[in-house]
């Protein structure tokens, strides 16, 4: 027993330097390897230390925990230091997505580089005018059927408006993709069937033509699928299936939730302002008169007042209320240094609120946006849509949509709103939208005939 004891304390003994030895190694291979990045943080935080910010900010830890997350309070605490704030989650060895490296999800909005460029330039056109006329009749449409929704709340208690104006944005955006949202399999059958009648209208129209026919008259309303069925790039390649499963995410994504939000907020900001809604009664009044017809480009046009009220309301509550960017290179803001590399979030429903630009900016005043009013504002002090090369795509479509369909709703109905700015549960998530809803009073007006 004796004997055993001791031979064991041998072995542990000689077992010890290799435990150590192999313990100093691992030791030495994590720091080697850990150098270049200990090394970049160093430097950054010396880089970063002199900005006034969120206090305390200890190295490694950061500061971002000590942020207020929830809705307005999240972007309440950035007023105070209105130009430029540092906020260090364990930057710059975290969360480095906005620089070369793609982001995790495969879509438009969130590629970079080369694949972004070609998506961009082969999704341009599907936003031109024309093309963008074309949907004015899809807008007409699901216009009409939201009215019918509607029609049932008039003269009745208070609702929640939201989900109505979502759907509707959401049918205008995909129409028969709707359905298909969470489904790729579904949406994959989809895009063959299109491609198979695609290939069908050619050879119809070729057919036509060898026959010396007239076209027909009546152009057929191409979705945004069918568009992005013809997109080719510079070498006349067309995307694939995948490629065009995302564009439709990314469609479906932007698309509807941005604008639903918008339309909501101008509904509210309308209902609590009832000297600018009669300005808005009065401009309908002036471009349709009494009839309920379809909304035409030329009337769009006419509807000055009502696009300052979409502009303003985009102001108050821009539906993305910020977004990311990795500095290409250096830059100095009120006279600091960011360095070349650095993520920047752009908040927007900061920068939309600063007084010298905004005078009282808590105050809803569409007549902000009128020309005379807007000449010599710095063009990068009102970017709800961004702005440069990434700007949003789709901003006339949205600006159409949401003019089209509040002049609907409006030229038939009185809106008012006794919702408190706190009862809003405002969410500064990807969309800024009102968690508790946007809950309205429906009055017929009493000029309209209903047809
Ligand atoms: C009121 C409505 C809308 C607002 C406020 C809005 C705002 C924005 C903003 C701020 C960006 C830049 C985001 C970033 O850089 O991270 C953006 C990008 C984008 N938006 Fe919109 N958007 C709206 C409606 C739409 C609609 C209707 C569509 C499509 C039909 C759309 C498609 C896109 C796309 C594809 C991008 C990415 C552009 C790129 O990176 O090349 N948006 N939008």
């Amino acid at each position: 027993m004796a004997t055993e004891v001791v031979l064991g304390t041998m072995e542990g003994t000689q077992l010890l330097p290799w435990v150590v030895g192999a313990i100093t190694l691992l030791l030495t291979v994590v720091t080697v390897c850990s150098l270049p990045s200990l090394m970049n943080y160093w430097w950054w935080w010396r880089v970063m230390k002199p900005i006034p910010g969120i206090s305390p900010c200890y190295p490694f830890v950061g500061n971002a925990l000590l942020l207020e997350r929830e809705g307005e309070g999240y972007f309440e605490q950035f007023e105070a230091y209105r130009k430029i704030i540092p906020v260090q989650i364990s930057a710059p060895m975290v969360g480095d997505w906005t620089s070369d490296k793609p982001f995790p999800l495969p879509c438009h909005l969130c590629s970079t580089g080369d694949k972004w460029r070609s998506r961009r330039k082969m999704i341009t056109p599907t936003f031109h005018f024309a093309i963008l006329n074309d949907f004015l009749e899809v807008m007409n449409e699901q216009g009409f059927i939201l009215l019918e929704k509607l029609e049932k709340h008039v003269d009745k208690e208070p609702f929640n408006i939201f989900t109505d104006i979502t759907l509707c944005a959401l049918d205008i955006i995909c129409g028969e993709l709707r359905k298909l949202s969470i489904c790729h399999t579904g949406l994959k059958r989809v895009i063959a069937e299109k491609v198979a009648e695609l290939e069908n209208t050619k050879l119809t129209k070729y057919n036509t033509d060898m026959n010396g026919e007239e076209k027909s008259g009546s152009k057929k309303r191409e979705a945004f699928l069918d568009m992005l069925l013809n997109a080719t790039d510079d070498e006349g390649k067309k995307l694939s299936y995948k490629d065009i499963r995302e564009e439709v995410d990314t469609f479906m994504f932007e698309g509807h939730d941005t604008t639903a939000a918008a339309m909501n907020w101008v509904l509210y900001l309308l209902g609590c302002n009832p000297e600018a809604q009669k300005k808005v009664h009065q401009e309908l009044d002036d471009v349709f008169g009494n009839t309920e017809q379809p909304v035409t480009v030329d009337d769009l046009k006419k509807l000055r007042y009502l696009e300052c009220v979409v502009k303003e309301a985009l102001r108050l509550f821009p539906s993305v209320p910020m977004f990311a960017r990795s500095l290409r290179e250096d830059c100095s803001i009120e006279g600091y240094t960011l360095p070349k590399g650095t993520n920047v979030l752009v908040l927007i429903y900061v920068l939309h609120r600063d007084p010298e630009i905004f005078p009282e900016p808590e105050e809803f005043r569409p007549e902000r946006f009128f020309p005379e009013n807007s000449k010599g504002r710095h063009p990068y002090a009102y970017v709800p849509f961004s702005a440069g090369p990434r700007n949003c795509i789709g901003q006339r479509f949205a600006q159409m949509e949401e003019k089209t369909l509040l002049a609907l709703i409006l030229r038939r109905f009185w809106v008012d709103c006794s919702q408190k700015p706190e009862e809003l549960g405002l969410s500064g998530e990807l969309i800024l939208r009102p968690n508790k809803g946007i809950w309205v009073q429906l009055k017929r007006r009493p000029k309209t005939i209903t047809e």
